[in-house]
């Protein structure tokens, strides 16, 4: 059995993942992890008797294979440190990390031969999006990205939307051209290399991207839509059995799918 920690077991994702592990004949949830939690007792939550429920980091003395996160982006860093220092595999979903803390974890995973993923999104819709638009990055000169979730997301921009204009980026190998920039209101949006983010909070969404490629004459739109948080399960589970097999941190599930 595949021994399972989820960490933010009692947000939206977490509880996502909870059903999924519960589902998976091959795994098993052993702890749950929120520091914001007084209760640890886990019935409170509807979890088994045997799962531990724990709000301190240090607290945490079992063994488990596996550390799935989907916390809040200010203690990302801290908790999937703290799995990779303990031997356990981190499936990091949760956003807001920046580059320097990505690559200093991915440091920290392939010296000690751990598996382990940051994936930005988990959904095949938003994971085909970035692939695709890796290839018309190669044709197209300019591209923006819009991106769209609702309105209790604490980051900005998106880990989806910085890791697709990261990958535009890589693609092209250089920094986008840029316009005339006279914006005293700021309507052009975030830059990353050059391509513009334009970030929307707004109730009814739950997760959108659209990256829009312009060339001469034409314009070519790739755009995703999440409807329901469960589309982002398949990839959780698909990243849990790959990291099992992997001995390095792998960042993105566009290079395991
Ligand atoms: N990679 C992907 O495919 C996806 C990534 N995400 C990302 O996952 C993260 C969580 O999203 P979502 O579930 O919607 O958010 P929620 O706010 O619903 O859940 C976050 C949970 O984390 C808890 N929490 C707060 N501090 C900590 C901490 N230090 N350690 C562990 N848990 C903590 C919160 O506690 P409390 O409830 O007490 O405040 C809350 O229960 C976000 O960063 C989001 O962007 C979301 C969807 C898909
Ligand atoms: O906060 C969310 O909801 C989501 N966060 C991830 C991100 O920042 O890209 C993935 C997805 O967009 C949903």
């Amino acid at each position: 059995m595949i021994k399972v920690i989820i960490s933010g077991f009692n947000g939206s994702m977490g509880q996502k993942a909870i059903k999924m592990v519960a589902d998976s004949s091959d795994m098993e949830l052993v702890a749950g992890f929120n520091p914001l939690v007084t209760d640890l007792n886990p019935q409170t939550y509807g979890l088994d008797r045997n799962v531990k429920v724990f709000n301190r980091l240090t607290d945490i003395d079992i063994a488990a294979d596996i550390w799935i996160d989907f916390s809040i982006p200010s203690a990302v860093f801290d908790n999937t440190k703290f799995a990779i220092e303990h031997g356990i595999r981190p499936v990091i979903g949760t956003s807001g990390m920046s580059e320097e803390q990505t690559a200093e974890l991915k440091q920290l995973a392939d010296a000690k031969n751990l598996g382990g993923i940051i994936a930005s999104n988990f959904g095949l819709s938003a994971v085909l999006m970035m692939k695709f638009a890796q290839v018309a990055a190669k044709y197209f000169e300019e591209s923006e990205i819009v991106e769209k979730h609702h309105e209790d997301k604490l980051d900005a921009p998106s880990g989806t939307a910085l890791n697709t204009a990261r990958l535009i980026y890589e693609a092209r190998g250089h920094n986008q051209p840029q316009h005339s920039d006279d914006d005293p209101m700021g309507t052009r949006g975030g830059d990353y290399h050059g391509t513009k983010i334009h970030a929307l909070r707004l109730p009814g969404f739950v997760a959108d991207e659209e990256v829009i490629f312009g060339g001469v004459g034409e314009t070519l739109t790739i755009s995703q839509s999440t409807t329901d948080r469960q589309s982002f399960m398949t990839g959780v589970k698909l990243a849990v059995h790959e990291v099992m097999k992997q001995n390095e941190l792998v960042i993105g599930l566009e290079q395991i799918i």
